[in-house]
């Protein structure tokens, strides 16, 4: 996943864009990175890092301007070298830049397409190809100032072209910023909007709706799959539906794990969604163990709390904060590779032995991707004296992969794959476990927003919403993003052409 930010505002918005990207962090922790435009030119500083480390004082100077865009990178296409972090350029039409979150399902088709366009993309990032696709359709208008007409005939032409999911913001230079959504909804974008002394208005796209709370924009609504959005370089709003059939389907992952509890996504709280799954896993739990000997309710820090708060109150069992968090070290999920991925899990998540001695304790996590951290978690739970160990996940099992910005690439690499409860749970070493069944997962978040049909749910039942997805692609997705490649096309990759970028 990775978290984007475009403003369009009446004041420096170096500051602003940074502050959103820090409360957006938890989407991406690879690489960040702003563009502003300064006197009709392009400002940039990308690099592999946290917020705070890419950006130090002398490039938030240079970031002058009163709109820009940023991006914190989770890669899932590409490598993740500091010239594939975003936001991305092109010169023509105009100057063009992108933050995109997402991930597009014929990267390869579209790159083909635009080389015989003549069109050169310079590095193996779909988000590149995607700003080039959008380039070539603005390119085909030769008016000076581009209408909000012209804007949304290209992105149309876009969402014609583009299979897969897409969140962006566009800058262009001199005509203002537009955004826009895929016709699935898969990834959210909201837009909001902050009312200046003089009483003109300033706008922003956010992933979350926490990024406009934390830099005081009020929340104007979700963006809808498939529309677009343009601020004007006169400050002017224009939206419109660009795509032929919209159809909502949310990434149900988002709720589970991505998205921080205090954002709300198309209507729904996060927070209230995970408290909803609590409830659904706790009545599961109640009636298919109605003999179960737990003592004690303990949450796997930090996504799981609010799920595991509500699991307690259903059995009516204690709850206890039994993991301390060390909070310097961030998400172990999306870190880069397995090795480090390994071993952030100890470092990260220590045990309160009072918690644990001589109790049996159910553990509860959001989710189980690798079995990383449920298979250490175990480990830790006994060595603190547990007797026995349980394990409940508020997701069900997950056992495709996933092509939509989630970097869970091969089914392989995914302990439920091919497993049964019974044999997932010998592997990590649990007395017994409890998955959530799709249809409570779906019913948690669909009930705090009736008008959501249907969800984005590839990981558990194989079905893609784009429909475009068979083996013969997944094959191909296994062979470039499993773990061993992605280290093989790292050590290979330097640093790219681009745009000047400040160092
Ligand atoms: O089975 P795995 O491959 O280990 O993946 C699942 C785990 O990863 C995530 O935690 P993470 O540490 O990323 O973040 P959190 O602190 O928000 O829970 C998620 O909440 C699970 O705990
Ligand atoms: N997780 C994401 O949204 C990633 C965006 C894009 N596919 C990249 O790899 O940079
Ligand atoms: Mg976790």
């Amino acid at each position: 996943m990775c978290g984007i930010v475009g403003i369009v505002g009446n004041h420096s918005v170096n500051q602003t864009i940074y502050d959103a990207l820090t409360v957006l962090q938890h989407r991406g922790q690879d690489a960040a990175g702003i563009v502003t435009i300064d006197h009709g030119a392009f400002r940039l500083r990308k690099a592999n890092g946290l917020v705070k480390d890419v950006f130090e004082p002398k490039h938030m100077q240079r970031l002058q301007g009163q709109e820009g865009i940023g991006h914190v990178r989770y890669p899932t296409a590409g490598s993740s070298s500091a010239s594939e972090a975003q936001p991305f350029y092109v010169n023509s039409p105009f100057g063009m830049a992108i933050a995109h979150n997402g991930n597009l399902t014929n990267t390869e088709a579209l790159r083909e397409t635009l080389v015989k366009q003549r069109r050169h993309v310079n590095t193996t990032s779909d988000s590149e190809v995607l700003l080039n696709l959008l380039a070539h359709e603005i390119a085909k208008n030769d008016s000076a100032q581009l209408t909000a007409d012209e804007v949304f005939a290209a992105v149309a032409a876009v969402h014609q072209q583009a299979r897969g999911a897409y969140a962006v913001a566009v800058m262009i230079i001199n005509q203002g910023l537009v955004a826009f959504r895929d016709p699935y909804g898969i990834r959210p974008l909201v837009l909001g909007q902050r009312e200046s002394e003089d009483g003109t208005l300033e706008y922003m796209v956010a992933s979350e709706s926490v990024a406009l709370d934390a830099v005081g924009f009020k929340f104007l609504r979700d963006v809808a799959p498939g529309e677009a959005v343009f601020i004007s370089a006169d400050r002017q709003l224009f939206t419109q539906q660009c795509a032929e059939a919209p159809s909502y389907s949310p990434c149900i992952f988002e709720y589970v794990y991505f998205a921080r509890p205090d954002s709300t996504i198309d209507k729904v709280s996060v927070y209230a969604s995970r408290v909803n799954m609590g409830v659904k896993l706790g009545e599961k739990i109640k009636r298919e163990w109605e003999d179960n000997d737990i003592d004690v309710v303990i949450p796997i820090p930090e996504t799981s709390c609010d799920i595991a708060l509500e699991i307690a109150n259903r059995l009516d069992l204690p709850y206890r904060q039994g993991f301390v968090k060390n909070r310097y070290i961030g998400r172990t999920f999306i870190m880069p590779g397995q090795q480090q991925r390994r071993k952030s899990v100890r470092r990260k998540l220590n045990a309160i032995s009072a918690e644990f001695k001589d109790k049996n304790v159910l553990l509860v996590d959001d989710s189980i991707v690798r079995g990383t951290t449920s298979e250490q978690i175990i480990e830790m739970a006994r060595e603190a004296g547990a007797k026995k160990v349980y394990f409940a996940s508020a997701a069900p099992e997950i056992r495709f992969p996933n092509v939509y910005g989630i970097d869970m690439p091969t089914s392989n690499e995914l302990i439920a794959h091919g497993r049964d409860v019974q044999e997932i749970s010998e592997i990590i070493g649990a007395d017994g476990m409890v998955f959530q069944d799709l249809g409570d997962l779906v019913d948690a978040v669909a009930e705090l927003n009736p008008d959501i049909k249907q969800f984005e749910t590839s990981v558990f039942d194989g079905n893609y919403v784009t429909n475009d997805v068979d083996q013969s692609y997944l094959d191909h997705l296994t062979s470039l993003r499993n773990d061993d490649a992605k280290a093989k096309r790292n050590m290979e990759l330097g640093t790219s052409l681009e745009l000047h970028n400040h160092t």
